[in-house]
């Protein structure tokens, strides 16, 4: 795909040298306080540290017979990086129900291929102990006692994805026919698929042909611990797995496609209503991942490849490949390689391969442009829109921006909300951005008129010596931008 980045292992290598501050927000300020008299507690963040960032949590009950529960329970417990959720994977292994048996087809599938040794990530009902209380806000709606499972000190919500066979998939997609292939990313084909009650699904089939089975299969129990645990109108829905074969997801069917072909590959303009609701959509989503679902989960690939379009133009956020869930208590993770989409990378992440919410705010800000201005989020000429934009946004030249193929047809409103939350997005420094709680209020026109321009966006304050508040510029990061821009396509 155009302008996906290569991994950058040298550059890092050279960042781990450089030493990251870290700062807690005002809300964080109380607990460090706390921390700081406790030289216990500081021991635990600093191995909180040292453990690399789940990508992804499975959060499915398993029950079986006690054999099962001990094989089962040995092989996961080898591989959590943490402690506390050997003891709620079990609880799990207590649960009713037989969605265990899929599981224990999926794993058996999985063990057959690979060892278990590096899969640590695996949780089982969670990472975090959630009160009753907690836990049923967090779900966002009242489920019946039919759609949710007691397990002892929490309600979880029965799964309703299936373990499909291979078999089922090859009938449901002409035997992987090329006729049925709706698209290739970096690491999967996704085939169109009709199953046999009927249903149209997605079924994306794993390739990452330049990875070994041991890491293709971790990356694909992440994804799928990933997007098994959501559960939003704006987000992938997924329908079953199989681990016969191939790995295979199997996800609602998107008849629109990607927004990056409906913008950038149709003859026909989309027109700005859509375009409207598309960001809402996909700012709706991102505050879910970020803020409203059980963990924090950073996309890390928010791009218009990665928006899919329902019936309706409902954006979809997909490809959760790259995702990771982000502790509660940790203000940022920092990753080896840096993988994204170049254009869409904010520079802290660029520069140094740190990781937490506001990465994503600046990718929204790149597809928010997208939107408004038509181009892509790097041209045929490999020119960053994010420079281009920049000064325009700065100077608030509407008419410029806007799209030329929907000319004056555009609400005047929403045109300059839609710029306003672009360019705060796009803020050089990750404190300055908003929230996507506050980037939806924006959008939606709420607290009118808005002026944050000299106000810190609140969250989590992170500052690293190159993003000094005081040293780091606008112009500087234009050039790290160039240089980056350099660096990749060298
Ligand atoms: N649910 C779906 N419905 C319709 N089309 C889909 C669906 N999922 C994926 N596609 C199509 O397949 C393409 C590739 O899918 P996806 O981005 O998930 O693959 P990937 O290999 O993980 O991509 P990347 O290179 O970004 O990592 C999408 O851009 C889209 O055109």
């Amino acid at each position: 795909m155009e302008g996906k980045t290569a991994s950058e292992a040298q550059k890092i290598e050279e960042m781990e040298e450089e030493k990251i501050l870290e700062t807690e927000s005002l809300e964080n300020e109380k607990n460090e306080e706390e921390e700081q008299q406790n030289p216990e507690n500081e021991k635990k963040e600093e191995e909180i540290e040292e453990q690399s960032s789940p990508r992804g949590v499975l959060e499915i009950p398993i029950s079986g017979s006690d054999s099962d529960h001990s094989s089962r329970s040995s092989s996961l417990e080898r591989s959590s990086s943490f402690g506390s959720e050997k003891s709620l994977f079990q609880r799990g292994l207590s649960g009713e129900l037989g969605y265990g048996l899929q599981w224990k087809n999926l794993f058996g599938q999985i063990k057959k291929r690979t060892s278990m040794r590096r899969f640590t990530t695996i949780s089982l009902l969670g990472g975090y102990e959630l009160s009753k209380k907690s836990l049923r806000g967090k779900l966002g709606r009242n489920r019946s006692a039919e759609e949710t499972i007691d397990c002892g000190d929490s309600l979880v919500p029965k799964p309703s994805w299936r373990n499909f066979s291979y078999q089922e998939l090859k009938e449901a997609t002409d035997n992987f026919s090329p006729d049925k292939l709706l698209g290739k990313g970096g690491h999967a084909e996704v085939y169109k698929g009709c199953l046999s009650d009927g249903q149209v699904v997605a079924v994306k089939k794993i390739t990452k042909k330049e990875k070994n089975d041991e890491d293709r299969v971790g990356d694909f129990l992440s994804e799928l611990g990933i997007i098994a645990h959501i559960d939003h109108p704006n987000a992938a829905r997924l329908i079953g797995f199989s681990a016969e074969n191939d790995l295979h997801l199997v996800l609602q069917f998107s008849p629109h496609g990607s927004l990056a072909s409906v913008l950038h590959g149709s003859e026909v303009s989309l027109e700005w209503k859509i375009r409207y609701k598309v960001a809402i959509g996909v700012a709706e989503g991102l505050q879910y991942l970020h803020c409203d679902c059980q963990r924090r989960i950073i996309h890390r690939d928010i791009t218009a490849s990665n928006i899919l379009l329902s019936e309706d133009y409902e954006a979809q956020i997909s490809d959760f490949g790259l995702a990771k869930w982000l502790p509660e208590k940790w203000v940022h993770h920092v990753v080896s390689p840096i993988e994204g989409t170049f254009g869409y990378m904010a520079p802290e992440y660029f520069m140094h391969g740190i990781v937490h919410e506001k990465t994503d705010v600046f990718a929204f800000g790149v597809l928010l442009l997208e939107l408004i201005t038509g181009r892509r989020a790097v041209d045929s000429c490999r020119q960053s829109l994010v420079m281009w934009a920049k000064p325009l946004l700065e100077k608030n030249i509407v008419k410029e921006l806007a799209d030329p193929q929907i000319g004056s047809n555009y609400d005047v409103k929403e045109m300059k909300r839609a710029m306003f939350a672009a360019s705060t997005c796009l803020h050089h420094l990750p404190n300055m951005r908003p929230n996507m709680k506050k980037v939806v209020q924006i959008l939606q026109g709420e607290n009118e008129p808005v002026d944050m321009k000299q106000k810190s966006m609140g969250g989590r304050a992170l500052l690293v010596d190159a993003c000094d508040l005081d040293d780091y510029t606008c112009t500087t990061y234009l050039k790290d931008l160039n240089r980056h821009m350099e660096l990749v396509m060298e």
